[in-house]
């Protein structure tokens, strides 16, 4: 299948299309490049542009005649939302309505969609399940929310097909090494933390270590990028014309902030300097999905989602790649 990826230069939109590449689809990415990194993209696959510039999304899908889009392209930190909501309702909603609207002008049938555990409620009974009330407490989740109640709306009235992918804590590396976690501006945990190992960072900040859990520390589902491709493509597979799913992924099982710092430093082999600091803003305690719907219809399951496995490929690629991909244009 001919696919456009908005925000195919990022993170999970990276290990999506070359995770598609290897699976005999023709996928191109379309992306801003503000968080993304050019040489994430295997050449000849990339179109440069902003999700808000709707004829030029409109020309990009049509000139590659594709017949699906997978919405990667968001603002993507819950912290940062929290300060900046003006920047988030602009991506994330009106970037939504440009690309369904860019996909209308090409006639593009089906959009698979990342949204997040972040539009669930905190107080929402665990593990997840896809009918947990949505009742998001970020204005990131709020953004995320509304795309998905856009896209919903835009499937009813103009029959498009649509998976909504709500991702826990994606995390990982390529198997093949050839992708990793590189942002201008690094938020997330593991990450950071091994950023600190490699010695780019003086210490790793645990937000928090009062919280109602086993030790104190938030518990998060995290699940690895190679699985998280995996689920794109069972997904726009299915789809077709008029026909939606929503799914969970995750793992089905939590990580506590001072887990993750163990494995990683299992997997550096030294202890990572780290210190207790005040909790973040927008975390809650525990986020941890049950992906038995999607085991169910699908097929799927996480294969790579044990927190050794997706901390030893991260520290791989980190290794390999000190720098990132060094190309920031
Ligand atoms: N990382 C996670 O744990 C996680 C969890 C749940 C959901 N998600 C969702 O998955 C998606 C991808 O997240 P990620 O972690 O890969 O983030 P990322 O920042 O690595 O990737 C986002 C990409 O979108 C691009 N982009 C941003 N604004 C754009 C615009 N206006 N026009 C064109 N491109 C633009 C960026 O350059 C970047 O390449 C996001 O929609 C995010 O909300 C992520
Ligand atoms: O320096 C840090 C960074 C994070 N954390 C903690 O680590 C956990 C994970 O944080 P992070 O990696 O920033 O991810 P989340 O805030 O859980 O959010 C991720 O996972 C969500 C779904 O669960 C997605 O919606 C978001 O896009 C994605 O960023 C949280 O408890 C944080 O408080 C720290 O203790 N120190």
């Amino acid at each position: 299948m001919k696919i456009l990826l908005t925000g195919g230069a990022g993170y999970i939109g990276g290990a999506c299309l070359r995770w598609l590449i290897r699976h005999g689809h023709d996928p191109i990415a379309y992306d801003d490049l503000s968080e993304g990194n050019r040489s994430a993209v295997p050449e000849g696959r990339l179109v440069v542009g902003d999700i808000l510039d709707r004829d030029r999304l409109a020309s990009a899908l049509r000139d590659h005649r594709a017949e699906a889009v997978m919405h990667f392209a968001a603002l993507a930190s819950v912290p940062d939302s929290i300060a900046d909501p003006d920047n988030y309702y602009r991506v994330n909603v009106l970037g939504t309505k440009s690309v369904l609207d860019a996909m209308r002008d090409a006639g593009v049938p089906r959009i698979v969609f990342s949204s997040t555990a972040a539009t669930y409620g905190f107080r929402a009974e665990m593990p997840l399940t896809e009918d947990a009330p949505q009742l998001p407490e970020t204005p990131y989740g709020t953004t995320k929310l509304a795309a998905e109640r856009m896209i919903m709306d835009y499937a009813r009235a103009y029959g498009l097909g649509y998976a909504i992918l709500r991702y826990f804590n994606a995390s990982g590396a390529d198997e093949c090494g050839e992708h990793g976690e590189d942002r201008r501006c690094e938020s997330h945990l593991i990450p950071l933390t091994l950023q600190v190992a490699a010695g780019r960072r003086a210490s790793l900040d645990i937000c928090g270590d009062d919280w109602p859990t086993r030790d104190g520390t938030c518990v998060r589902d995290y699940v690895h990028t190679d699985d998280l491709a995996e689920a794109h493509r069972l997904a726009v597979e299915a789809i077709g014309p008029g026909v939606g799913r929503i799914y969970n992924l995750g793992s089905g099982a939590g990580a506590t902030v001072l887990e993750v710092l163990r494995a990683c430093e299992a997997s550096v082999g030294r202890p990572i300097p780290h210190r207790v600091a005040p909790r973040r803003p927008g975390d809650p305690a525990v986020l941890i999905a049950t992906p038995e719907k999607i085991n169910r219809e699908l097929g799927w399951s996480p294969r790579r989602s044990d927190i050794r496995t997706i901390v030893e490929a991260a520290w791989r690629w980190h290794c390999g790649h000190p720098d990132g991909y060094g190309d920031r244009s």
